[in-house]
């Protein structure tokens, strides 16, 4: 089928859009490949460091063979279970490496967090803007122009965008996402949030609680729900930067270890010195940033990558806002439920076809561009298939098929909705975004008094105070990233979840984010204008009726014109000291909005560019 037109004319505005920005880039790309960071133009001294610590025959390669280097950033730490695989990776993958006459080095690491850990906590106030230190520490790793291409190891919700914005810095280099797979299926995500609802109502003790939650999280290897994470793989595949179906093949399997060589010997092909050059600067299109946006919304992915995906395609000189997401969403059809759009896990989805199935579905209906660039040698078309186990220990690809459960995954012609799982949101409170593939349809539509909030703590407290217990629309304001840093709020569920389970029509408005892996209540995340820079939030009073409609795509506070303009906006209490949060002082004085990015890092680095302009010299030499 030929390309959808809607698609068609979002791409071409983005393209429009980010003209000169994108030249721009492309231009200091071509700057890096022909200037910058290259092994040739090292010293002998400054060569010398690089290999000192390295094996005879590496230098030799490395040195006097100038045979393929791949630097490797690792976001390796053992506490946090997706990334504990990492730990074995650098040294298998030196040896896939040398296997097909490339070397490989450890170019850097970068930290990673765990929003699971900080969930709820203070630690969670940093998790956003850890994003541009994982982004600057990646190009700290890459500074050292030793490389030909970068193999990037990392998974979870800040550091797969965070190790993009930092390597398309450095886009006149080929690079690979190499994810380490999916933790066994535990206790049931749907079981686990009923065991957290439990303990909120007093029904059950910390002990059982505890059980519960170290059923679910049991081993190493990724969380096993559609949350920021796996949304991340998918991102990664429908962009082209990672192998064909390697997102979601479970850890430590002879399949996942097959795969992680074999991506090592597509990375050295596709090296600047390998036969099939791909620079991350051209696999990272304008067209592959529409085919993202139409994966996250055929999956209901991620409200996260609304923040994400314009981040990452403002690394690459490509600029997109909420508009793009809506008028895509309108043509691109549900085709996933996963939890916690449904029951199913991410395993269970990569049973009965995964997304292989789901690239083919979006294909053949004409929702994808099927020329993007891509690492893998016959572009998009390699993504609809299915990766196996051959004989000779190596993958091997075969056609994508149908799914075979239509209550987890389902074709083009026949979707769980018509349109896609998230939505834009506005009206005189501002514009947000709105998970619609978790809700139920009779939650769609909300109209109730707010309850005004400045805290997590606090909407806790009243729900436990029974001040829940009716219509409510709950509003956390302060929670942006001037604010706060803009913490995921995902704590507020179970609570919100027991009043909306007892049949109250309950629903979140925020200026901060929720975790990926929210999804029954109805909730309006990233609103902004934020609280903190006196955006509409920061009007509403307690007893506001408020209407929160999926539906018509309207946020509204139903309140008086003259009323509502005489208003003082609150200033939200900002908690900014304490577990290192004070550190981040200058991320919150100059982080742009939600729809921006909010990297700080990205606001700054443009606003420099543009006086640099088009003269990219001018930015170099001294
Ligand atoms: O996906 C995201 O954005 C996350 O933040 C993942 C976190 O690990 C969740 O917050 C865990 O949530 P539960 O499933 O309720 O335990």
């Amino acid at each position: 089928m030929s390309l959808n037109s809607v698609v068609e004319s979002v791409t071409s505005r983005i393209i429009e859009r980010s003209k000169t920005s994108r030249r721009r880039y492309l231009t200091l790309m071509e700057r890096n490949r022909e200037k910058g960071a290259d092994r040739s133009r090292l010293t002998c001294g400054n060569l010398a460091h690089a290999v000192a610590a390295s094996s005879a025959a590496d230098k030799q390669e490395l040195v006097f063979e100038q045979r393929p280097n791949l630097g490797i950033i690792t976001t390796y730490n053992d506490m946090l279970s997706a990334h504990e695989p990492y730990g074995r990776y650098p040294e298998q993958m030196k040896v896939f490496a040398r296997e097909v006459g490339a070397t490989a080095q450890v170019a850097g690491g970068a930290p990673a967090m765990c929003d699971g850990v900080t969930q709820g906590q203070e630690g969670m106030d940093l998790s956003l803007f850890s994003r541009d230190v994982i982004a600057q520490s990646t190009a700290v790793g890459l500074s050292h122009a030793m490389y030909d291409g970068v193999a990037l190891l990392g998974i979870c919700d800040k550091i797969v965008p965070g190790l993009l914005m930092g390597a398309l810095r450095f886009g006149h280099l080929p690079g690979m996402l190499i994810p380490s797979g999916p933790m066994t299926s535990g206790l049931p995500n749907k079981e686990k949030v009923r065991v957290r609802q439990l303990y909120v109502q007093g029904k059950i003790g910390k002990d059982e609680l505890m059980k519960a939650e170290m059923a679910s999280y049991h081993s190493e290897g990724t969380c096993t729900f559609y949350g920021t994470a796996n949304t991340n793989q998918m991102m990664a595949e429908f962009l082209g930067l990672m192998m064909p179906d390697s997102s979601f093949i479970p850890v430590d399997t002879p399949l996942r270890q097959a795969m992680t060589r074999a991506g090592v010997h597509r990375l050295v092909e596709i090296s600047n010195k390998g036969k099939d050059p791909r620079p991350m600067a051209e696999v990272v299109n304008e067209k592959a940033i529409v085919n993202a946006i139409v994966g996250l919304m055929a999956t209901g992915g991620s409200t996260n990558h609304t923040i994400h995906i314009p981040a990452v395609a403002r690394a690459a000189g490509i600029i997109v806002n909420w508009e793009d997401f809506s008028d895509l969403s309108a043509v691109v059809p549900t085709l996933c439920k996963v939890y916690p759009s449904g029951p199913s896990d991410v395993n269970k989805f990569n049973e009965v076809g995964g997304l292989p199935t789901v690239i083919a579905e979006l294909s053949d209906a004409g929702l994808l561009h099927r020329d993007a660039p891509t690492i893998s040698e016959n572009g998009l078309e390699d993504y609809a298939k299915r990766a196996l186990m051959g004989n000779d220990k190596n993958v091997v690809y075969t056609p994508a098929k149908p799914s075979s459960d239509p209550e987890i995954l389902r074709g083009a012609k026949e979707p769980f909705h018509p349109v896609g799982g998230i939505q834009l949101l506005q009206g005189n409170l501002g514009r947000g975004v709105y998970k619609s593939s978790a809700v139920a349809d009779n939650l769609l539509t909300i109209e109730a008094p707010a309850r005004v909030f400045q805290s997590q703590t606090a909407v806790k407290e009243a729900q436990k105070a029974g001040e829940l217990h009716r219509d409510v629309v709950v509003v956390v304001i302060g929670q942006g990233p001037r604010g706060n840093g803009m913490p995921e709020l995902h704590n507020l569920i179970p609570s919100l979840g027991v009043e909306l389970d007892q049949g109250f029509k309950v629903a979140l408005v925020t200026d901060g984010r929720l975790s990926g892996a929210s999804g029954k209540v109805p909730a309006v995340v990233h609103v902004g204008p934020e609280a903190q820079v006196d955006g509409p939030l920061a009007k509403v009073r307690d007893g506001d009726v408020i209407r929160v409609c999926a539906r018509t795509g309207k946020l509204e506070a139903l309140v008086d014109e003259k009323e509502w303009a005489a208003r003082t906006p609150t200033k939200p209490h900002r908690a900014t000291a304490g577990t290192g949060r004070e550190l981040f002082a200058l991320m919150r004085e100059v982080a742009p909005s939600a729809e921006e990015g909010a990297s700080p890092m990205l606001f700054m680095m443009d606003r420099e560019l543009e006086e640099i302009g088009d003269d990219v010299e001018k930015g170099t030499e001294v």
